[in-house]
């Protein structure tokens, strides 16, 4: 686990590419939602006021992560609090994830109960609370999942991306960290501060945005790696390397215990052949073979991978 520690303490995330800074209006109204486990009413009018801070769930780029209680309904929720005096670029991500948030509805992505802007300017996004936490957290205290599980958590992940896919969302950060799971082995994906919505199906998506570690050739290359490269080819490569490090333990471009610096990262994505599992079964390696094609031309979509064998482990007794 510490090589994993290792590899955590690396900062591979690259800036922002401008966006427009225009703040939304407070409060937002969301689409209509789905019941969750732990949250039963929708509360889209919710206010600082009626929430309880139970603990702190965690700390991300520029906010934390509180568990709440709502004063009336009792309700769990995950509270996301940015701080509004903070960096511009991560008020920037906060207003894209709320941009993203809204336009989403699937079993398979986090879901949103509300946001609202308190009077000192931080902004707070209501969200379904996660009792497991992330899919790195859940590597560091149970240790390396099962193909079976892993099967599992691949058709998830492939529901929500074939979902943000088909509703022209790119996520642009598909990792361990960023996929949140209950104690039901419910897995969505969350943490949209880097997501683009695409206008067009040609529109480019070649900016340098998301955890570095992760990032698909085409990204670093497009010239070589991706005609028409528009995004959503490069989530299906970041799904393949989760799935690998969450089955080895570590991160799969380099040996356990490397640590590695930007350069040889971006050398051995481009220039290296795409990592394969050292152990598992036809099914695995096949499946990981067709998340990880250099050519994002020849990358399988999430809903080709839906049908894949691989998938289907997680149905079978
Ligand atoms: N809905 C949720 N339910 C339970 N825990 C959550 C939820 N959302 C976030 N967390 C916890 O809070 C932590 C911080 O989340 P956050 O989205 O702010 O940042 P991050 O994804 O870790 O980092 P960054 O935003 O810098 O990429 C997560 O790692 C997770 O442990």
């Amino acid at each position: 686990m510490a090589l994993v520690r290792d590899r955590r303490q690396l900062n591979l995330k690259l800036p922002l590419p401008e966006i427009s800074d225009r703040r939304p209006r407070f409060p937002l109204p969301l689409p209509p939602t789905t019941t969750s486990a732990t949250a039963t009413s929708t509360t889209t009018t919710t206010t600082a006021a009626d929430l309880e801070k139970l603990q702190v769930l965690g700390h991300g780029n520029g906010g934390t992560v509180y568990k709440v209680r709502h004063k009336h309904t009792s309700a769990i929720y995950a509270l996301k609090v940015v701080h509004g005096d903070g960096d511009p670029t991560v008020r920037r991500q906060v207003f894209r994830e709320i941009e993203i948030l809204r336009r989403t509805d699937s079993p398979f992505v986090v879901q949103c109960h509300g946001m609202f802007e308190k009077p000192c300017g931080d902004i707070a996004i209501l969200m379904e609370y996660m009792d497991s936490g992330t899919l790195d957290s859940v590597l560091k205290g149970r240790g390396k999942f099962s193909e079976r599980s892993l099967a599992g958590v691949a058709k998830q992940v492939l529901n929500g991306l074939n979902y943000l896919h088909s509703h022209k969302i790119v996520h642009r950060d598909i990792k361990p960290s960023n996929l949140l799971v209950n104690n039901k082995m419910e897995v969505k994906i969350a943490d949209f501060g880097v997501s683009k919505i695409m206008c067009r199906t040609l529109d480019p998506c070649n900016s340098y945005v998301g955890t570095c570690a992760y990032m698909s050739p085409e990204r670093f290359d497009p010239d070589t790696y991706g005609a028409n490269y528009n995004g959503y080819a490069a989530d299906i490569w970041s799904l393949g390397l989760t799935l690998m490090e969450l089955y080895m333990g570590h991160f799969p471009f380099l040996p356990p215990g490397q640590r590695p610096d930007w350069a040889t990262l971006m050398c051995a994505i481009c220039f290296g052949e795409p990592p394969s599992l050292p152990e598992g079964s036809e099914k695995f390696r096949s499946f990981i073979e067709c998340c990880l094609q250099k050519d994002s031309g020849k990358r399988w979509s999430a809903s080709q991978l839906l049908t894949h064998p691989f998938v289907s482990i997680s149905n079978s007794n």
